[in-house]
Order: structure tokens, then C-alpha cells, then sequence
């Protein structure tokens, strides 16, 4: 571990007040402090660390001038508020931060009266804050008070409809209001669209210069409000106003750009502003992701996302894997199937890298489309693309997908179209947390008609299960497949096409089966094998398919066994529903068949390791164990409930 690093003013910070007694160039030095603290604790963590490097300047500029916790800064996504944690009284708590029992990776109202509003999935924080506004001029009241709104959103996440939405209303309503652009001309991957390269435009000409001398030539001025100084600043802002942004345009002052790591800009600026704002305001910030620390400043993602690493080198502490990623069997196999069929292409929602369409990108530059942070767009686009006979492939993290879900709805499955959805990060993902947990896919796409549901068991059905969507014309069909790396399996040498509906047996035993529909297969093997031992051999059987469900097979189960038990990585609602739907339609349940499922508890569960998380759900092999035990009577399983 590296030394600490010194912090004799950071030291003396317990909360964000203490910074009111800190002169200007203080907080300079104060900011390098901070740098160094974040770059210390993720060393140890892991964790989102670009972004926090990107808004340590700014991060103590809005603490020193605006009043927290009545003062309401709304962090968008929060990936980039680790530095915010630490002023907030919560530096003795970041080295949990991503951990089990730790602080969360994001902000997160339960943690923190600093934190007013929670984040995660990104783009709400115009919204959130336009709502605190409102709730302040209507007389509301909440925990620290109700005082001024400050969204902090980002040029990624500002490529999202949602953020156009709030402005709209908020330049209609016309109230006190922050929004801060946050612009490091980064998202997870370098940005795109045409609203990033709007946002360059606004910074290329001239302006930023100018803005630069007036902002430093004010600093001596400030604060006093009726004074020369704030004469200056006026006009410092008048001056600063782009004619004509869209940002205007939608009832905004734009003020900008500045350079978000000059606390000689920033802290005149704000503190203008924070004199003087009487409607809603736009300031452009420049900043650079990663800022400060040189292996982050290199990396291609800008240091986004980190494993543990060595501050002097940077090395990360990657664990070595045995068997391949998910998300890479995903993406080779999409590629061998688009080399057979020119009518394969595919959409990603700001996640190349991430979803493995990285592999994709490259080999088929034409048939591939990041579409920005905008799933909800993404879906419809799939949705035309394949009414114009392309056969596309909407690439999306299961907990991202959520955003697109009306789409999904009046756009793909009422119009049948054949939209292949691959669902990355299905279940539990660990250290992202409650936020990203793919818990929901299954119940929400199961549950409208005509769509088809698979879930990979291993690297190997996955491969299958993308030969099977590319040949699956016949309406929408998804595949859902986890983070992290497969079991180890021999990978067959060319995806094969599944029939549609049916799963397939694995084991065959007596008395109870397991019915497995997913990477819980695994748990199930390990469980079955430790069962044996007590006498016990469970029937195993891989469901493949939520929708349309395999009958015959489960009816047969049902008809052999004294017990059927389904396990799932998905929340209550889904696959085991529809599985009980069947039975008791059938009458199965007439005859006295004990039915049991093993589905993600009705809980939102805090991160740690995947299997801490699958622990506290009660899914390991452990608990398929008990309740198999449990269900034929032999013993009961108490202490293993979650
Ligand atoms: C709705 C949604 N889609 C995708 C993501 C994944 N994601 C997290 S951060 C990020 C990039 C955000 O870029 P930006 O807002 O510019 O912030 P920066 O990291 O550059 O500071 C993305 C795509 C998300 N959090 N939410
Ligand atoms: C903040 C955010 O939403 C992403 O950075 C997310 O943490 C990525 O998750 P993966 O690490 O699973 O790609
Ligand atoms: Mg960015």
C-alpha cells in the first residue's frame, strides 16, 4: 500500500462550512489536497476515478460558496462524487466505497443529508434539481433545508433526452437554477453525436480566452455585491454569453466556457453567478478527465473506471481469469454471425467497450451506431431498423434497458417487430450495486406478448443463444447473460441454432428437479453434487427459455417428481411466475406437487462481490442445498435464509 498522502488542509475539513474560513488561494492548494486523497483511497477500492479527477476544482468551489446541506447540488450519474463524499463528512469512509457494508459508488440519499438526491443511471439531474427549486418557492421543506438547486451533468450525460426535457420545463418555469456542464469531452468512451460536437463548437472560437482575462482580473474585486466588483462581474457575464446557444434558445443564461481547474475562474464566476442568478443558468465548464494524474490523464477511457492500482506506476491488480468474458464470447460471436449475414447490425447506448460491440465497431464501422446516453432513442431505432428489414441487435445493459422500456413496449412488441435485445449484466453485478443490478429483464420483457426470452447458461448457450436471435425473425426476442467471466466450458466451433421453446435436461435424478434458467445452473451443479453425498439426486434442467416456456418438459418434471423448484437471477415476476402460471393452469398443483422458487429476494441489495450479494439473496450452492432439503422434508433450512 502507498504511503498516505499530506493533507494539512484537507485535515482541518469535517464538513463543507469549514471551508467558508478558507482564503481563495487556500482552496487551491486545498484542491490539490483532495486530488491526492481520491487518487489514494480508489487506489485501494477500485473504483470510478477519472471522473472525481475531472471535478476536484469544481467540486470545492461549489462547497466553498454554496450553503450545503440546505444548498442542494445534484450530482448526474454520481460516479464523479468521491471528492464531494470526502468534504462531506465522509472521508473516514472512503476506502469502503464500492465494498460490502461500504459507502456507495454513487450518491445516495440514505448516506448522506449531502447527498440529496441519488444517482446512478445518468441524466436526472436537471430534472432533480428543477424539482428542488420548485419545492423551495412552494414553501416545501426537507432534512438541511431547501435553498439553492445545482445539477452537475456531464457532456455524456447531457446527450440524453431526459436532460432536454428538464430545461425545457425549467426555462418555461423561469426559476433560480443551476445546471453546470461539465464538459471533458469524455463519456465512457470518447463522445459522440452531434450535440458533442455542437458543444466543441461553443468552446473553438475566441471567447474562453477573454473570458479567462476577465475572470482573473475580476478576482481581486469580488465579492462585494454593490461594488466596482460586481460591476465587473456583470459585465464579465454579459460579455461570456454566447449569442444564440441552444442553451438560451431553451430559456437559459449560458455562461461559459471556463476552465474548470483555474480556481481563478471558477471561484469569481460562481460566485457571480451565485450573486445574481435570478432565472436558470447554464455554465460551461471545460475540464479534463482523469485531471492530475498522468496514467489516468493517458488511458483511453481517462482513468473512467479502475480496478486497485499502484499510485506510483498505475499498474492495475487485475485478478487473472480463467475462462473468457461474457460480454467477449457475446462480441465475437456477433461478429462471426455478421459475417454471414449483412443485415446484422448493432446499437449500443454509450457502451462499446462494456458491452464487447468494441469487436463489432471495428470489423463493420457502417453497421454499427453508438447512439450517445439515449436507450430510449436506441430501442425505436432498433425498432425502425428492423421494419426496414435489418435484422438489429440493441446491445444494452439489463439495468439500461429499463430506461427504454416504453419503447420496448409501443415501438417493438406491439408492432412484432424482430428486434434481437442482448442483455449484458444480467442479475447481480457487484460493486455497482443496487442501481445497476439487472434484476428486472426477465419479469418485464416475459410478460409482453410474443416476445421470446432466453438466458444463457454458460459461455457456450451463449454463443447459441446469438445464433439463435440473428435466425429469429418471427418477433422480438432477447438473451440475458451476466457480468464477469464464464464457467470454463468447451466452446463449440460455430454457434447453433436452439428451437425455440425448448430447455434441456442436464441431470437426470429423483424425486426433486431443479429447473434452472441461467448462470444459477452452476450453483445448482455444485449444490447437486454436495446433495449426492446425503443421499439426495436432483433431476437438473436447463429452462433456456422464459417465454415461450418449454411445457412438455416442465410438465413432465412435474408429472416425475415429488418437487419442482426453479431458480432464476431475476427478481419476483418473472421466469418462476410464469412457470407457476402453467402448473396451476394445468392442475399440477391439484395433485399436490410442492413447488418452490429460488428468485432475487423483494429487496433492493447493497453491492459487494456478486456472490456476497447472491449470498445475502439466499442463491448460492449452499441454499439450493438447504432448500431442496427443506422441501422434502429433511431438514429445515433457517439458518440459511437470507
Ligand atoms: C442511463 C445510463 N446509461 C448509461 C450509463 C453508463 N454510464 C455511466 S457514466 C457514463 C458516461 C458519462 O459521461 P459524462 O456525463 O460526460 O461524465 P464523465 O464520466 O465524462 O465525467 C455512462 C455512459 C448510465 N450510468 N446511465
Ligand atoms: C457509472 C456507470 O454506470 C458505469 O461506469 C458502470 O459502472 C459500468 O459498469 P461495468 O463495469 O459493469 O461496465
Ligand atoms: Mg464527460
Amino acid at each position: 500500500m502507498s504511503a498516505r498522502p499530506e493533507t494539512p488542509l484537507l485535515d482541518r475539513v469535517s464538513r463543507p462550512s469549514d471551508l467558508k474560513h478558507f482564503a481563495d488561494a487556500e482552496l487551491a492548494r486545498l484542491a490539490q489536497e483532495l486530488r491526492a486523497e481520491t487518487i489514494s483511497a480508489v487506489a485501494e477500492t477500485g473504483g470510478h476515478l477519472g471522473a472525481g479527477l475531472g471535478v476536484i476544482e469544481l467540486t470545492v468551489a461549489l462547497h466553498a460558496i454554496f450553503d450545503t446541506p440546505r444548498d442542494k447540488i445534484v450530482w448526474d450519474v454520481g460516479h464523479q462524487s468521491y471528492p464531494h463524499k470526502i468534504l462531506t463528512g465522509r472521508r473516514d469512509r472512503i476506502r469502503t466505497i464500492r465494498q460490502k457494508d461500504g459507502l456507495s459508488g454513487f450518491t445516495k440519499r440514505s448516506e448522506s443529508v449531502y447527498d440529496p438526491f441519488g444517482a446512478a443511471h445518468s441524466s436526472t439531474s436537471i430534472s432533480a434539481a428543477l424539482g428542488f427549486s420548485v419545492a423551495r418557492d412552494l414553501g416545501g421543506q426537507c432534512e438541511g433545508g431547501l435553498g439553492d438547486a445545482v445539477a452537475v451533468i456531464g457532456d455524456g450525460a447531457i446527450s440524453a433526452g431526459m436532460a432536454y426535457e428538464a430545461m425545457n420545463n425549467a426555462g418555461h418555469l423561469g426559476k433560480r437554477l443551476f445546471v453546470i456542464l461539465n464538459d471533458n469531452d469524455m463519456s465512457i468512451a470518447p463522445p459522440v453525436g452531434a450535440m458533442s460536437a455542437y458543444l466543441s463548437r461553443l468552446y473553438a472560437g475566441e471567447p474562453f480566452q477573454e473570458f479567462k482575462a476577465a475572470a482573473k482580473g475580476a478576482v481581486s474585486l469580488l465579492p462585494g455585491p454593490f461594488r466596482e466588483g460586481a460591476k465587473r462581474a456583470k459585465d464579465m457575464l454579459k460579455g461570456a454569453t454566447v449569442g444564440g446557444t441552444l442553451f438560451e434558445a431553451l430559456g437559459f443564461s449560458y455562461v461559459g466556457p471556463i476552465d474548470g481547474h483555474d480556481m481563478e475562474q471558477l471561484l469569481p464566476v460562481l460566485r457571480t453567478l451565485h450573486q445574481r442568478a435570478t432565472g436558470p443558468v447554464l455554465l460551461h465548464v471545460l475540464t479534463k478527465k482523469g485531471k492530475g494524474y498522468a496514467p489516468a490523464e493517458r488511458a483511453r477511457d481517462r482513468g473512467h473506471a479502475t480496478a486497485r492500482f499502484d499510485v506510483g506506476t498505475g499498474e492495475q491488480k487485475k485478478a487473472t481469469s480463467n475462462a473468457p468474458s461474457y460480454t467477449s464470447v457475446f462480441g465475437k460471436a456477433l461478429v462471426e454471425q455478421a459475417a454471414k449475414d449483412d443485415r446484422i447490425v448493432a446499437v449500443t447506448a454509450a457502451m462499446p467497450d462494456g458491452t464487447g460491440l468494441n469487436l463489432f465497431a471495428e470489423r463493420f464501422p457502417s453497421r454499427c451506431f453508438d447512439v450517445a446516453i439515449a436507450e430510449q432513442h436506441g430501442v425505436t431505432f432498433c425498432a425502425a431498423l428492423a421494419a426496414g428489414g435489418m435484422k438489429p441487435f440493441c446491445v444494452v445493459y439489463s439495468t439500461f434497458l429499463q430506461r427504454g422500456y416504453d419503447q420496448v413496449v409501443h415501438d417493438v412488441a406491439i408492432q412484432r417487430l424482430p428486434v434481437r435485445f442482448a442483455i449484458d449484466r444480467a442479475g447481480l453485478v457487484g460493486a455497482d450495486g443496487a442501481t445497476h443490478a439487472g434484476s428486472y429483464d426477465i419479469a418485464y420483457l416475459a410478460n409482453l406478448p410474443g416476445f421470446t426470452v432466453m438466458a444463457a447458461a454458460d459461455e457456450a448457450e451463449l454463443k447459441h443463444m446469438v445464433a439463435t436471435a440473428a435466425a429469429h425473425d418471427d418477433g422480438p426476442i432477447a438473451f440475458r447473460y451476466p457480468r464477469g467471466e464464464g464457467v470454463g466450458v468447451e466452446m463449440p466451433e460455430q454457434g447453433k441454432v436452439l428451437e425455440i421453446g425448448k430447455g434441456r435436461l442436464i441431470q437426470k435424478g429423483k424425486r426433486v428437479a431443479l429447473l434452472s434458467f441461467g448462470t444459477r445452473l452452476e450453483e445448482v451443479k455444485n449444490a447437486a453434487e454436495t446433495l449426492a453425498q446425503k443421499g439426495v439426486t436432483p433431476t437438473i434442467a436447463d429452462a433456456r427459455f422464459a417465454k415461450p416456456l418449454d411445457r412438455d418438459m416442465i410438465l413432465e418434471l412435474a408429472r416425475t417428481h415429488e418437487a419442482l423448484i426453479t431458480l432464476e437471477e431475476g427478481a419476483i415476476g418473472g421466469f418462476a411466475s410464469h412457470v407457476a402460471q402453467l402448473l396451476a393452469e394445468e392442475g399440477v398443483f391439484d395433485s399436490g406437487l410442492k413447488f418452490r422458487s429460488m428468485v432475487l429476494p423483494d429487496k433492493f441489495i447493497n453491492q459487494a462481490s456478486p456472490r456476497d450479494m447472491y449470498d445475502s439473496a439466499a442463491m448460492n450452492a449452499e441454499h439450493i442445498e438447504a432448500k431442496v432439503l427443506d422441501t422434502l422434508g429433511i431438514t429445515r433450512i433457517g439458518s440459511l435464509r437470507a
